[in-house]
């Protein structure tokens, strides 16, 4: 019987948050069967117990993984973000313990951009306070605040993947559109980038915002940048709750500054649907309200859950890390007769020169060697036709700045 690197029986694989069950399907026929799934987030004592032993979580926003939840995780080879946001994993944290990050960068953005689209038509007419009082028993026909979408500036900050197909379906519907971005990114279709955030906002009937979590968008939206919107005018925020200041967000929309807003992220948000929602924006009229939800389709989720278990699958199986987030890129070839070894170490000079020293030492004849480095780690995976013997493995784990190491034997090999 063939040899293999870590019988996948023994593979354990935690998904939480209720990531879709098309990775748990990927992952099954792929050969891996020890998996746990779980419908909600862990707090970070449940989280710190349970990762003990696992080698792959997958996760969405919600869990948090800090250097306390990757400190106790032994075993941890790889990170899942079923999602686009990574900010809720300290990636500093995973590369320092040789743990790779991945996500879906684009698998959401369609529904995302849909979800706005309708809401900026449903905020220009007042449809949340109509809705309302119907639902009430009141009648408020009345074409006051009621606004057609044809012919309005729609500002987008973060002109990305959300951002710009977000530009293309508005345009389509008759809205100017003008973006701000922190770097200069040509326009789709007639859109337009602005140079500063404040003449977008000067300018703009809707502001809608697309921009990740990262120190330069944290509350980059506050008391004077809402000061600077047209009197009247439509607040969308899908981004990250860490990017809007919702007090005075609450304040515009009760002194009627803006006419409305749609918010889908929060500073703080429950950790699952039973705990009680509590913001500043709730009862305001003309407010849209939503769980998090701008990724959350059937369509985006399924996606997501293949995307996401195919490059977890394909780093355990051959140790291929392309769009890993925090890791070196390293595409692969199949390594049907070779055994590979995968060796992870902090990128200082001198380390390549002491594993390969070990080989020559032990006898083990190198076939295809890949190496690629980043900033802080370097990750080299090396092809042999003899499998590493228990000695070899030692004096590689021994190698100075050894972050981890995994080896995947061939499966024609003993
Ligand atoms: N509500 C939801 O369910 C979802 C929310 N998101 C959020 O949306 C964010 C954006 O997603 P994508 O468009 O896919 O990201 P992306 O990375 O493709 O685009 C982000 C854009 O923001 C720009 N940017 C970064 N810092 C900036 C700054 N300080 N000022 C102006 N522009 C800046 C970047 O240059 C880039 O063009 C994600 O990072 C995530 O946090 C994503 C998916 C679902
Ligand atoms: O679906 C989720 O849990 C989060 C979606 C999101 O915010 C993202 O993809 O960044």
């Amino acid at each position: 019987m063939a040899k293999t690197s870590l019988d996948k029986s023994k593979i354990k694989i935690l998904l939480l948050e209720g990531v879709h069950q098309s990775a748990v399907d990927n992952f099954h026929a792929a050969g891996y069967e020890n998996i746990e799934h779980l419908p909600t987030s862990l707090d970070e004592a449940a989280l710190i117990e349970k990762i003990r032993d696992v080698h792959f979580i997958g996760i969405r926003s919600r869990t948090q993984l800090n250097e306390r939840v990757f400190a106790a995780a032994e075993k941890l080879v790889g990170v899942g973000c079923f999602c686009i946001g990574t900010n809720q994993v300290d990636l500093e944290a995973a590369l320092k313990r040789g743990v790779a990050v991945f996500n879906a960068p684009y698998s959401n953005t369609r529904s995302v951009a849909e979800l706005v689209l309708a809401e900026a038509i449903m905020l220009l007419r007042g449809i949340p306070e109509k809705n309302a009082r119907a639902h009430q028993g009141g009648w408020l026909k009345s074409a006051s605040n009621s606004h057609e979408a044809r012919g309005k500036t729609l500002g987008i900050v973060g002109y990305g993947s959300i951002g710009a197909q977000l530009s293309v379906l508005a345009e389509a519907l008759g809205f100017n559109v003008i973006y701000f971005d922190s770097i200069t990114k040509l326009g789709m279709g007639n859109a337009s980038q602005v140079g500063s955030l404040v003449e977008l906002l000067e300018r703009s009937d809707v502001v809608s915002l697309h921009v990740p979590d990262l120190p330069s968008t944290r509350w980059m939206i506050g008391a004077k940048e809402i000061a600077a919107m047209k009197q009247g005018a439509i607040f969308i925020n899908a981004s990250r709750g860490s990017v809007v200041e919702i007090e005075p967000l609450a304040d515009a929309i009760k002194s009627g500054h803006l006419n409305g807003a749609a918010i889908d992220v929060f500073p703080v948000e429950p950790k699952g649907n039973n705990e009680e929602f509590e913001s500043p924006l709730r009862g305001l009229e003309n407010v849209i309200l939503t769980p998090h939800i701008g990724g959350s389709t059937l369509e985006a989720q399924e996606n997501i859950g293949i995307e996401v278990a195919e490059k977890l699958i394909t780093y355990s199986d051959n140790g291929t890390t392309i769009t890993s987030v925090n890791f070196p890129e390293v595409a692969l070839p199949a390594h049907p007769d070779k055994h590979r070894l995968l060796h992870i170490h902090d990128n200082v000079p001198g380390v390549l020169s002491q594993i390969n020293r070990v080989l020559s030492e032990n006898g083990i004849n190198i076939s295809g060697q890949y190496l690629q480095t980043n900033d802080k780690v370097g990750y080299v995976v090396i092809d042999v036709d003899k499998a590493y013997g228990p000695q070899a493995l030692e004096a590689l784990k021994q190698v100075e700045h050894t972050l981890k190491i995994r080896t995947l034997y061939s499966s024609h090999n003993s």
